[in-house]
């Protein structure tokens, strides 16, 4: 893939990932026009028009990308509803353009929460496939399967997911394909990740999703999800395969089911440089949300109180994130900084059956007695039987009566929770109650920013998993910051590509977390939310990956060399290296001189993932 990457850049010398420079192909015609990769559309010049032979096969009229732009923004703001308008986007290949002008806009198009509603129609939706579906009954064809996208140098980033806890939708089955073509687009449009450098994956294990089981229409293996042994081989076999395949790529896993996603991480985190979103992601934007919510609400960690609602993948990944950050800041063990985290258990969750009939015995709080029943990311926050020596196995509003949290958190799936009178008991008892809903889409949030504001008398710190829009108190607007891994997972994942790290340790992941708390805006009563906004999210992520980079040449794991150790120099040498949207000259090859990339057979990710328009911009 040399004509895409190896740009000169007199500064830095060679940088693998810098994409300016011609372009290089030896199509024409109408394969030229069939392949998404070199496809301008309307965009060729005359010149071009000349050279690849397009004269007919074209309108006249020479455009520009703004202008392809423009129409397309019109064409999308023609469609009816959000989920027609994520359906367009998808069949929209100059999207991060068109994106980019529209940022915050089109963020809850393409993203969560209506990202949701196209992975719950996924098969009733599809028109064609993007990316890479594994199938668990046909293990033995893992590694040709996934061979399909290019040699051994084109994937740097692979999203999978195997669709178990897809958002808090619960199991989609194959329809998780989406969510890692969502989370791929993230990387891009946020971090400037080379959109046809990207994998999306699917580990199809079949679904406990009745629905989908009984639709005729369902595109994944009709059949119950495989468990233990089967399940263990199927996703080692993956991750082998992709380091084979793709030894540089750098893995995020998504949406895995509450008692793989932990596990999953564990065992692959000593060996490779991986990711869980749910987990770390989640956490590290979580910290750094109340990090500036400390600051606003002065409080001290060493006596902060948190409460968190839902103790699966997210909220034990939060809580391992804050009881790092107490007993940073405090010198406690991390022992005893757990014991400033109290959980409150839902009785609603949509683990697997085994899960949801122990979910509907044993709700409230955690409790040493319980042992046997909990996940093991559980267990450091379970309390002693003696602490809580009330009759009932405690409620969420008797638990916030006795322990009087700072911080109450919600990943529990379960709309509406955080009601008037739990909301107002917490504010009897702290100046200000710091309170994030975060389960998403939208209608699962445990409680509505306008709400919170309105029972506490405008006192409340909020943020929230899916985007609202400000809130008004007192005449007064107020932001309210998305609290979504999305503004941590696109500049860790620029940082690990770039500096190729052979693992991504917490201590990374810490890195990231200071590097967005450094940003976070004061807010200081002027009406701001505790995280930057998504247009600021480019800029985040370079300083984040900075952060990340800095600590893993730091601890030895960096393995592209030449990373320059002047903080204003590697903050450039990011920059170059990140793909923006804008078209670059074609340059015509002989088919015997040009490289399989070149005559549109390799490369087949960004082939199939670019539908029948274009994107190509800087390729
Ligand atoms: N804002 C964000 O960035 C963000 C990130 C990740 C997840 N989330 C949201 O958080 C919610 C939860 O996601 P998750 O990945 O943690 O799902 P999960 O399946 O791991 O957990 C779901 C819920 O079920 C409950 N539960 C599951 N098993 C249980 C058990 N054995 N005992 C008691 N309770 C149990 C948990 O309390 C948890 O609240 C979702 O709505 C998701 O969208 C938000
Ligand atoms: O996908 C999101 O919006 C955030 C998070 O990963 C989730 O599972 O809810
Ligand atoms: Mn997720």
């Amino acid at each position: 893939m040399s004509s895409a990457h190896g740009k000169k850049n007199p500064k830095f010398g060679h940088l693998p990932l810098s994409t300016s420079g011609p372009q290089e192909t030896a199509l024409t015609g109408n394969a030229l026009l069939r392949t998404p990769y070199f496809n301008k559309g309307s965009a060729f010049t005359e010149e071009e028009r000349d050279t690849f032979k397009l004269h007919g096969l074209l309108p006249s009229n020479v455009q520009s990308l703004e202008e392809q732009v423009r129409r397309a923004y019109a064409q999308y703001q023609s469609r009816q509803d959000d989920l027609a308008k994520n359906t367009f986007m998808t069949s929209m290949k100059e999207q991060n353009e068109l994106i980019l002008d529209h940022l915050k806009e089109m963020f809850p198009i393409i993203y969560t929460p209506t990202e949701g509603d196209a992975i719950a129609n996924y098969s009733r939706l599809f028109r064609k496939p993007e990316g890479c579906y594994l199938d668990i009954e046909h293990m033995d064809r893992i590694d040709d399967d996934i061979d399909q996208f290019g040699g051994k140098d084109d994937v740097d980033l692979i999203v999978v997911s195997d669709g178990e806890q897809i958002l808090g939708i619960g199991d989609q089955g194959v329809g998780a394909i989406l969510i890692s073509v969502a989370k791929l687009a993230i990387y891009t449009l946020c971090a400037g990740i080379h959109p046809a450098r990207t994998l999306p994956v699917v580990l199809d294990c079949g679904t406990n999703n009745e629905e989908l089981l009984n639709d005729d229409l369902y595109l994944g293996l009709r059949q119950k999800r495989a468990r233990g042994e089967k399940y263990d081989e199927f996703v080692d076999k993956f991750v082998q395969a992709c380091r084979k395949r793709y030894p540089k790529a750098y893995i995020h896993f998504e949406d895995f089911g509450l008692n793989n996603a932990r596990r999953i991480l564990d065992k692959y985190t000593p060996k490779m440089a991986c990711f869980n979103d749910d987990v770390q992601g989640t956490g590290a934007v979580t910290l750094a949300a109340i990090m500036a919510a400390f600051k606003e609400a002065k409080v001290e960690w060493a006596d902060a109180r948190f409460l968190m609602f839902g103790s699966g993948t997210a909220g034990t990944g939060i809580a391992d994130q804050v009881s790092d950050a107490i007993a940073q800041e405090t010198g406690k063990s991390k022992e005893e900084a757990g014991q400033q985290i109290w959980y409150v258990m839902t009785e609603h969750s949509h683990a697997h059956e085994a899960d949801l009939r122990r979910c509907f015995d044993k709700p409230g709080l955690l409790l040493k007695s319980k042992k046997d029943e909990l996940t093991p990311a559980q267990i450091p926050y379970a309390r002693e039987d003696g602490d809580w020596d009330k009759k009932d196995h405690g409620d969420l509003h008797s638990v916030i009566k006795e322990v009087k949290p700072h911080v109450l958190i919600g990943t529990s799936t379960k709309s509406g929770a955080f009601t008037k009178e739990i909301v107002q008991e917490m504010a009897k008892h702290v100046e200000r109650p710091i309170i994030f809903p975060l389960s998403n889409p939208t209608r699962l949030h445990e409680a509505k920013p306008q709400d919170l504001y309105d029972w506490t008398d405008g006192k409340a710190l909020v943020a929230t998993g899916s985007p609202f829009p400000p809130v008004k108190h007192n005449g007064k607007e107020y932001d309210i910051s998305e609290c979504n891994n999305s503004t941590t997972f696109p500049g860790i994942g620029l940082g690990a590509v770039l500096s190729r790290t052979k693992l991504l340790p917490p201590s990374l992941i810490v890195a990231a977390v200071r590097a967005l708390a450094d940003k976070a805006p004061l807010s200081n009563g002027t009406g701001s939310g505790l995280l930057p906004d998504v247009t600021d999210v480019r800029d985040i992520s370079v300083h984040i990956a900075k952060n990340v980079i800095q600590q893993a040449v730091k601890e030895d794991l960096a393995q592209e060399k030449g990373i320059p150790t002047d903080d204003a120099e590697l903050e450039e040498w990011i920059r170059e290296q990140m793909w923006d949207a804008s078209y670059r000259p074609l340059k015509l090859v002989e088919p015997e001189k040009a490289n399989a990339f070149a005559r549109g057979e390799a490369g087949a990710a960004s082939h199939q993932r670019m539908g029948s328009f274009n994107w190509t911009a800087r390729l």
